[in-house]
């Protein structure tokens, strides 16, 4: 089948009667309820970009002559890299970066992984080939267009113990059973954004967290419709509060939702099973499939789509309350900038030193993404506070539009809250979206997302220092001082 349109999308949705659930209540039709209806239009306007830019946005299906999404594309050439960061930024700009699960994000996940069938094939046994099964899922999810989201971490209970070791071990979702069909999952998986309206859910290993055999029942790697039977989705309240786009433009439109899931003995047949109790295999995963270098590409060009609109609100903001020409402010400005330059050179580097890697591949540069993954989640909060720091009230002399409508007080709001050159409605409308960006329940969250969707920095960089190859520069130190040595004529150091 072809790529999809945004009505495919969400007829598929609303016939799929996910068990999803919301401040206590199963939602029916969540192409229909107010804490989803807007987020899932957003989501089809995606698919259906697709076919208003198909040039930039699709490419022939290799098994069917489709014309597919172009994120799922196994990329041979540097131009195919490009051509697929391109399509990333469509997808990201539609945003300004604020949908940080648009589905490209896991498509280039699960490329990677069909890609390197061979790696889930160390796992296989009794007579069921994991690689085939990678291989397959990836193609039906390509050919049918799906958006997925997946769940990487175990609930919050202690995190002084490993799985097994916890006082309630059934907590987590864990194998239970297995039989000659596939195994049945019990437990709870954290967190999957965008969960309420996809189609499927990938169980992901961790990419960050390590575990031993001992955790063998917890470690898999599966896939399975929404709607399985077993399978409820948690969401959290909704950061849509149903107004319009003027007064909430970026929660009316792209609140991502974020759910719990809880499998009661789920059943996943063997052909969706992936990685089954298999502690080393699930600690390889993402290094060793390549997985994490190219969501890292999705991810860094998104995040340089969402700097260079959070750069726009910046410099709108300046110069409509005039205070463009004050050093400091061309100062936090500034500093914006040199993170979208330096967010660019990141994902130049990546693209240029791209290789191929072992399953033929054209693969970026993982040191300058795995930087720039690793610094982001820390300038976010930076370019977040700019906005506060610069709007300062005006990011709480915010009318509705229903106040700048009043005849009562419409006419005062137009005056009183005009900018340098700009009318008080022009400009509220901006600040209410500096407002959305920096305060609201959105704006928070979004730096929430951006300090943790990857994991927690603070391990993050500890394995970015433990994989970084420190050798050559405290060779250089070595060699600098052993001159200076010898410059000195100094071969010994002797006591007087
Ligand atoms: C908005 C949002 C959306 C998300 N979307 C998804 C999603 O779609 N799919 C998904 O799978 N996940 C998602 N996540 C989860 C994300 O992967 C995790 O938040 C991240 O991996 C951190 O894990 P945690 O939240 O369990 O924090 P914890 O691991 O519980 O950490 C909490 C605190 O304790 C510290 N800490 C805990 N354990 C250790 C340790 N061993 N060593 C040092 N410090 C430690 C941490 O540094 C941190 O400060 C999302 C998270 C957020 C906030």
């Amino acid at each position: 089948m072809p790529a999809r349109t945004g009505e495919q999308y969400l007829k598929a949705l609303k016939e799929a009667k996910n068990r999803i659930y919301i401040d206590g209540q199963r939602v029916e039709d969540p192409t229909e309820h107010p804490a989803f209806k807007n987020v899932a239009r957003s989501v089809a306007d995606l698919y259906d970009l697709q076919y208003e830019k198909s040039e930039k946005m699709l490419y022939t299906s290799p098994t069917t002559g489709d014309l597919v999404g172009l994120s799922f594309i196994a990329p041979k050439t540097k131009e195919d890299l490009i051509a697929r960061r391109e399509m990333f930024t469509e997808w990201a700009r539609y945003s300004g970066g604020m949908m940080g699960r648009s589905p490209d994000y896991i498509n280039t996940s699960i490329m990677a992984f069909a890609s390197a069938a061979e790696f889930f094939q160390q796992g296989n046994r009794d007579g069921i080939d994991f690689g085939e099964n990678i291989v397959k899922y990836y193609e039906y999810v390509r050919e049918n267009d799906l958006a997925l989201t997946h769940t990487l971490i175990h609930p919050q209970v202690n995190r002084a113990k490993a799985q097994h070791e916890q006082n309630d071990p059934h907590v987590s979702a864990r194998i239970v059973k297995k039989d000659g069909d596939g195994i049945y999952v019990s437990g709870c998986r954290l967190l999957a954004t965008l969960g309420g309206i996809t189609d499927e859910c990938i169980v992901y290993p961790s990419t960050l967290n390590k575990a031993t055999t001992n955790d063998d029942p917890y470690c898999m790697a599966f896939a399975f419709a929404n709607n399985t039977p077993g399978v409820k989705f948690v969401c959290r309240e909704s950061f849509d509060y149903g107004k319009n786009q003027w007064d909430h433009p970026m929660g009316a439109q792209f609140d991502e939702s974020d759910a719990i899931v809880i499998f009661e003995n789920a059943f996943i047949p063997w052909e969706r099973v992936f990685i089954v109790h298999n502690a080393d295999l699930c600690n390889r995963t993402y290094r060793e499939t390549n997985a994490v270098v190219h969501m890292s590409h999705q991810v860094v060009a998104k995040n340089i789509a969402k700097t260079e609109f959070v750069l726009g609100v910046i410099l709108s903001m300046m110069e409509a309350v005039g205070i463009e020409q004050f050093q400091h402010v061309k100062e936090k400005a500034a500093e914006v900038m040199i993170i979208l330059e330096t967010m660019r050179s990141h994902l130049y580097r990546a693209e240029q030193d791209a290789k191929m890697d072992r399953y033929g591949n054209m693969t970026p540069d993982f040191l300058p993404l795995d930087a720039a993954r690793n610094w982001y989640p820390k300038v976010y909060q930076r370019m977040v506070e700019i906005i506060r720091i610069l709007g300062a009230s005006g990011l709480m002399a915010i009318p509705t539009h229903k106040d700048f409508e009043d005849s009562e007080i419409g006419l005062l709001m137009h005056r009183y809250m005009q900018g340098a050159n700009i009318d008080g409605y022009e400009r509220v409308q901006l600040y209410r979206l500096a407002w959305d960006i920096a305060i609201s329940a959105f704006g928070n969250r979004q730096a929430l997302y951006e300090y943790y969707f990857f994991g927690d920095p603070i391990r993050m960089s500890n394995v970015f220092y433990d994989h970084y190859d420190k050798a050559p520069y405290k060779q250089q130190v070595k060699e600098f001082l052993e001159r200076a040595k010898r410059r000195a004529g100094i071969t010994s150091v002797t006591l007087s």
